[in-house]
C-alpha cells in the first residue's frame, strides 16, 4: 500500500485513539499471559519433578490453572472491546460516507453508477471492518507476542532464541513477492463486484426489468450477467489459488525451522548445556513465536486487501462536491428570479465522478482512448426576469433547455457563463439550505421512496400534522386516491411509487409542493400525465397558492400557461421569443415551433 494511504488511514483512526490504546493494553497482558504458563512449566520440572518437591508441583501446577483463567477473561475482554471498536469505526465510516454523498452534485450522479456508489458504502465499508477488527487486532497482537515471547525465548535460552528468529527475513521476502499481486488481484474482485451490484441494481429495479421485458432481452441481460460473474468469479479464485500457495510456502518453512529447534535443543539437552525444565520450556514457546510470525505475513495480505477497500471508500470521500457554498453565503433575500446571459452545457464523458463509479472495461461507454468533450451547449445566452409574485409560464420544442433552467435555478449544476439570481443574489453566492427552502421544484419525473404516503409527504415538512397533509392531498386532487389505498396514509407505496399511476405519482408531488410551500415554485411539465379535465382541476385548485408566489411554469400545454404574466419560447438552449401569451400569439409561436421540431 502507497505510504500516503497508511498515513490517511491513521488520520481516520486518530478519533479512536483512546480505544485504541486500550485494546492494545489488552493485547500486550494477552501477550505476557500467553508466555507466563511456559516459565511457570520450566520451574515445574526443574524445581518440582526433577527434585521430587510434590508441593513445589502442586503449587505451580496452581498457578499454572490460575493464569490460564486470567487469560481466558483477559481474552474475552480483548475480543470485546475490539468487536466494540470495528463495529464503531463501520458506522462512522458507512454515515461519513453517506452525508458526503448527499453533498455531491446532480454531475456527480449522472457520472456515477448506482451500484458502484451502493458497493462501497456497503462492501468496502466492511472491507474496513475487516481490515480493523481482524487484520489489526491480529497484526498487533502477533507482533506483540512475538516481541514477549521472543524475549521470553532468549532470557531462557539465545541459541534457541537465534535458531527460532532466523526465519523472519525469508518470511519477510516471500510475502513482499506475494503482497503485490494480492493487491492487483482484491482491486480487480472488488471492482467486478461492484460493476454486478450496479447491473443488479439498475436491472432489478422496476423501470430496467419493466425494459427488459418489454424489448425481450433477457436472455441477453442474462448472458451479461453472468460474463460479470464470472469475472468476479476468476478474480476470487485467483486470490484464493496465491492464499493457498503462500500458506504452502509457509507451512514447509516452518515445519523445516520447528525441527530445526527441536535438533538444537535436544543436542544442547544431550550436552547437559540446557536443563530439561528450559528445553520444554522453550518448546511450548515455539507456537508462541512461530505462531504470529506465520500470522504476520497473512495479516500483511489482508492489510492490502483492506487498505484497498479503504483506498476505494476514501475515493468517494475525497470526491469534491461540484457545487459549493461559500463561506459568506447569505440567505436568499428575495422571490424574483432573473437569468442573465446564461450558457451551460452538460458534461460529458463522466467527467464528474470518480472514474471507477463510471463505465468499466467492457461496459457500454468505457473508453478511455476517446477524447474527452462536452455536449453541445443546453443554454446560450438565456437572460429574462419574473419579479417576484409573478408567474412565467417556459414553452418549447423538446430537449430546448426548459428543465435545465430549473436545474440551474436550484443549483443541482452551476452555470458556464452569466448568472442566475433570486431575490437580486447570485444563486452561487447563497446559503445552499436557504436557497433550496425558497425554491420548490415538482420534476417532470416524481420520484417516490419506497415507504409510505405520508413519509413521502413529510419530505417535504418533516412535521405536517394529518390534517395539513390531507389539505394539500385534497388541493392536488389526489386525496380520494389515498383514501381508497389499502392503508390511506399509511399503504407502503413501493419501489419508485410503482403503485401509483404517472398522474397519481405527479399529484403526489404536487401535494410535496404544498406542503413544502416555497416561495419561487417551479413546475417542470407538472402535469403532463394528467388528463385535461383533471389537470385544469388541480390548475384551479392550485391558483390561490400560485397567486402570491413567483411561479415557473414549464409546459408542453398551452391550456397550463394561459394565465402567465410572461411567456418565454425556446428552441436549442435559446429563448426565441418572450411576451405575455396575447402578444405573443402563443398558439402560432408553440404550432411554429413544433413544424420546426
Ligand atoms: N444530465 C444530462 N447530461 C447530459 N445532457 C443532458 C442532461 N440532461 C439534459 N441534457 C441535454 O440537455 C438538453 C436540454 O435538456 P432539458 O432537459 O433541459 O430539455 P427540455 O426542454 O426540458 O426537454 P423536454 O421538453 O423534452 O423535457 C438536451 O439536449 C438534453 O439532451
Amino acid at each position: 500500500m502507497p505510504r500516503g494511504d497508511y498515513a490517511r488511514l491513521s488520520t481516520f483512526l486518530f478519533a479512536f485513539r483512546r480505544r485504541i490504546a486500550g485494546v492494545i493494553v489488552l493485547i500486550t497482558v494477552n501477550a505476557g499471559l500467553a508466555v507466563g504458563p511456559a516459565f511457570l512449566t520450566q520451574r515445574l520440572i526443574d524445581e518440582g519433578a526433577v527434585p521430587g518437591d510434590t508441593r513445589r508441583v502442586w503449587f505451580l501446577g496452581g498457578a499454572l490453572l490460575t493464569v490460564g483463567v486470567v487469560a481466558a477473561c483477559s481474552t474475552l475482554a480483548e475480543r470485546w472491546a475490539t468487536a466494540g471498536l470495528a463495529e464503531d469505526v463501520t458506522a462512522r465510516m458507512r454515515v461519513d460516507v453517506f452525508e458526503h454523498l448527499q453533498s455531491q452534485s446532480a454531475a456527480f450522479f449522472a457520472a456515477s453508477r448506482t451500484g458502484a456508489i451502493v458497493s462501497r458504502l456497503h462492501g468496502d465499508v466492511q472491507g474496513v471492518r475487516d481490515l480493523i477488527a481482524r487484520t489489526l487486532v491480529t497484526a498487533t497482537s502477533a507482533l506483540v507476542t512475538l516481541v514477549v515471547a521472543g524475549t521470553a525465548v532468549l532470557v531462557l535460552d539465545w541459541r534457541i532464541a537465534a535458531a527460532l528468529l532466523c526465519l523472519t527475513p525469508v518470511l519477510y521476502v516471500i510475502t513482499t513477492r506475494f503482497g503485490a499481486a494480492l493487491r492487483e488481484l482484491t482491486q480487480r474482485r472488488l471492482d467486478a463486484v461492484a460493476d454486478l451490484d450496479s447491473m443488479a441494481a439498475e436491472r432489478l429495479s422496476q423501470g430496467g426489468a419493466e425494459a427488459i421485458r418489454l424489448h425481450g432481452a433477457a436472455d441477453r441481460e442474462t448472458d451479461e450477467f453472468r460474463r460479470r460473474v464470472r469475472r468476479v468469479r476468476d478474480a476470487a479464485v485467483r486470490g484464493a489459488f496465491l492464499d493457498a500457495r503462500l500458506g504452502a510456502c509457509l507451512t514447509v518453512l516452518l515445519s523445516l525451522a520447528t525441527s530445526g529447534v527441536y535438533v538444537v535443543a535436544a543436542l544442547l539437552v544431550a550436552g547437559d548445556a540446557l536443563s530439561l525444565g528450559t528445553m520444554v520450556a522453550s518448546v511450548a514457546l515455539i507456537t508462541r513465536v512461530y505462531g504470529p510470525l506465520a500470522a504476520l505475513p497473512a495479516c500483511r495480505m489482508e492489510l492490502v486487501a483492506g487498505t484497498v477497500s479503504f483506498e476505494r471508500v476514501r475515493e468517494v470521500m475525497c470526491a469534491s462536491p461540484g457545487v459549493r457554498q461559500p463561506e459568506d453565503a447569505q440567505p436568499v433575500p428575495g422571490t424574483s428570479v432573473a437569468f442573465t446571459e446564461v450558457a451551460f452545457s452538460y458534461p460529458q464523458d463522466h467527467a464528474a465522478g470518480p472514474a471507477s463509479l463510471g463505465p468499466q472495461p467492457g461496459e457500454a461507454g468505457h473508453d478511455p482512448t476517446r477524447p474527452r468533450r462536452t455536449s453541445r451547449r443546453a443554454l446560450e445566452a438565456v437572460t429574462f426576469e419574473v419579479p417576484a409574485g409573478t408567474t412565467l409560464g417556459i414553452v418549447g420544442t423538446s430537449g430546448a433547455g426548459k428543465s435545465t433552467l430549473a436545474r440551474l435555478l436550484t443549483r443541482c449544476w452551476d452555470v458556464d457563463a452569466g448568472k442566475v439570481e433570486v431575490g437580486g443574489l447570485d444563486v452561487r453566492r447563497a446559503d445552499l439550505a436557504s436557497l433550496r427552502r425558497t425554491v420548490g421544484v415538482v420534476a417532470q419525473d416524481t420520484f417516490l421512496f419506497h415507504t409510505t404516503v405520508r413519509e413521502n409527504l413529510l419530505l417535504a415538512r418533516p412535521h405536517a400534522g394529518d390534517e395539513e397533509i390531507a389539505d394539500a392531498c385534497r388541493t392536488a386532487r389526489i386525496w380520494d386516491v389515498v383514501e381508497r389505498l389499502p392503508n390511506g396514509l399509511d399503504t407502503v407505496l413501493g419501489d419508485r411509487g410503482v403503485r401509483l399511476s404517472g398522474g397519481e405519482r405527479q399529484r403526489l408531488a404536487i401535494a410535496r409542493l404544498l406542503l413544502k410551500a416555497p416561495e419561487v415554485v417551479v413546475l417542470d411539465e407538472a402535469t403532463s400525465h394528467l388528463d385535461a379535465s383533471t389537470e385544469r382541476a388541480v390548475m384551479e385548485a392550485l391558483q390561490p397558492f400560485l397567486a402570491r408566489r413567483t411561479c415557473l411554469i414549464i409546459t408542453h400545454r398551452l391550456s397550463t400557461v394561459h394565465r402567465a404574466d410572461r411567456v418565454l419560447v425556446m428552441e436549442h438552449g435559446r429563448v426565441t421569443n418572450q411576451g405575455t401569451p396575447v402578444e405573443l400569439r402563443l398558439v402560432d409561436t408553440l404550432q411554429h415551433a413544433r413544424q420546426r421540431s
